[in-house]
């Protein structure tokens, strides 16, 4: 039996794309069949091997010697610079708790879909599970299932929209984002450290700061060579934490030098990306670089992501520090709530939503 579409929180019709798969099909509907320019590489990803991503051993910042400290310093900076992107050891994040909430996220997302639909997202919302970046019939669609809900503040949450099943899950979200809001605060002063400013600098601009977390299911596709797992984009956070489950496919791409590089996490590591915020105060210096994510064959694949932003009253800017002769500025002032509201109402489209903040090249010349 064809699954039954619904209809997203913009009114298109979607698929649930774990029904789909359920049907066994030989391939994939047409509203999945990307462009041929934006197909991935099968043979591309498949043969990536780990570690090309640089590893930031972020106990040897906090409490190295200074011989460990400096090195370790300049490797998160150029790893900012360069890759968007870095893998971060020694966390200190409890490794039964991250344990814990891939076995959550993987039991819900497992759940007969009656009972997800209980936590649908609703119209012109962005929390609960559906798809919350699907705005026309034409727009491909994304080979994934997801689960959002904003954490904190806590005028963000929407307390319906935690899963009550599995038990223990809304319990284990409160726990898990304590433990990750605690490393986010870790990971941003080193980040101030490594542009040479005072650890503290961000601090006022992230006393209440925002947190979400989504977790995003990718089932087997049996087209992996024709449809995209998520579209490409560029998180709207100031920093983003990345956990994917261990023993999933490979699935995350980054744009690196205009070519797709495929991202294997090391076990126990937490995969970190600079977002927008960060890209815009640092006047462009550090790269809130594009990714993606593929689908495979055979495998699944499951990610929980935990996106830190500052207060939605926040206003930004590239910071002085960064803004001179040679580099002129390039980014306008605005308000982060502002930013976020024009982020969630487009869909996701490479580094389109930051072209919000850009200053026109011409008028600043
Ligand atoms: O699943 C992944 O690895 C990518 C997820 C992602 O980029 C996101 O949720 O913003
Ligand atoms: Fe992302």
């Amino acid at each position: 039996m064809a699954p039954v579409p619904f209809l997203s929180t913009n009114g298109v019709k979607i698929y649930d794309v774990q029904e789909l798969r359920k049907t066994r099909p030989a391939t994939v509907p047409d509203r999945y069949v990307r462009d041929i320019h934006e197909r991935p590489e099968v043979s591309l990803f498949s043969y990536s091997t780990a570690g090309d991503v640089p590893v930031i051993d972020l106990s040897k910042i906090l409490n190295g010697d200074y011989h460990e400290l400096y090195p370790e310093i300049q490797k998160l900076a150029s790893s900012c610079e360069e890759w968007g992107f870095f893998q971060v050891i020694n966390h200190g994040a409890d490794l039964n708790l991250l344990e814990s909430i891939e076995k959550m996220a993987m039991d819900f997302f497992m759940l007969p879909l009656k009972e997800k639909q209980k936590y649908k997202m609703a119209q012109g919302t962005v929390q609960g599970y559906g798809q919350a970046f699907v705005f026309s019939e034409d727009q491909k669609l994304d080979w994934c299932n997801m689960l959002a809900l904003g954490v904190e503040p806590h005028f963000i949450r929407n307390p319906s929209l935690w899963p009550t099943k599995p038990t223990k899950f809304s319990e284990t979200i409160e726990t898990y984002s304590k433990e990750i809001r605690h490393i986010s605060k870790k990971v941003l002063r080193c980040i101030a450290q490594s542009l040479g400013l005072k650890g503290e600098t961000f601090e006022e601009m992230f006393e209440e700061a925002v947190q979400a977390i989504r977790m995003n299911y990718y089932p087997p596709c049996p087209r992996p060579d024709l449809v995209l797992g998520l579209s490409p984009h560029s998180d709207g956070s100031a920093l983003t934490i990345l956990q994917q489950r261990k023993g999933s496919s490979v699935g995350l791409q980054l744009l690196k030098d205009n070519k797709w590089v495929s991202v294997q996490p090391l076990p126990n590591a937490l995969l970190v990306n600079i977002g927008d915020t960060i890209e815009v105060l640092t006047n462009g210096k550090y790269k809130s670089v594009q990714h993606r994510a593929v689908t495979n064959k055979k495998k699944d694949r499951l990610s929980i992501v935990t996106f830190y932003a500052p207060s939605y009253e926040v206003e930004l800017g590239p910071l002085p520090e960064f803004v001179n002769e040679s580099n002129p500025v390039k980014y306008r002032r605005y308000n982060h709530g502002e930013y976020s509201k024009h982020y969630v109402t487009n869909k996701l489209q490479g580094k389109k939503s930051l072209d919000f903040a850009k200053v026109d090249a011409k008028m600043v010349a």
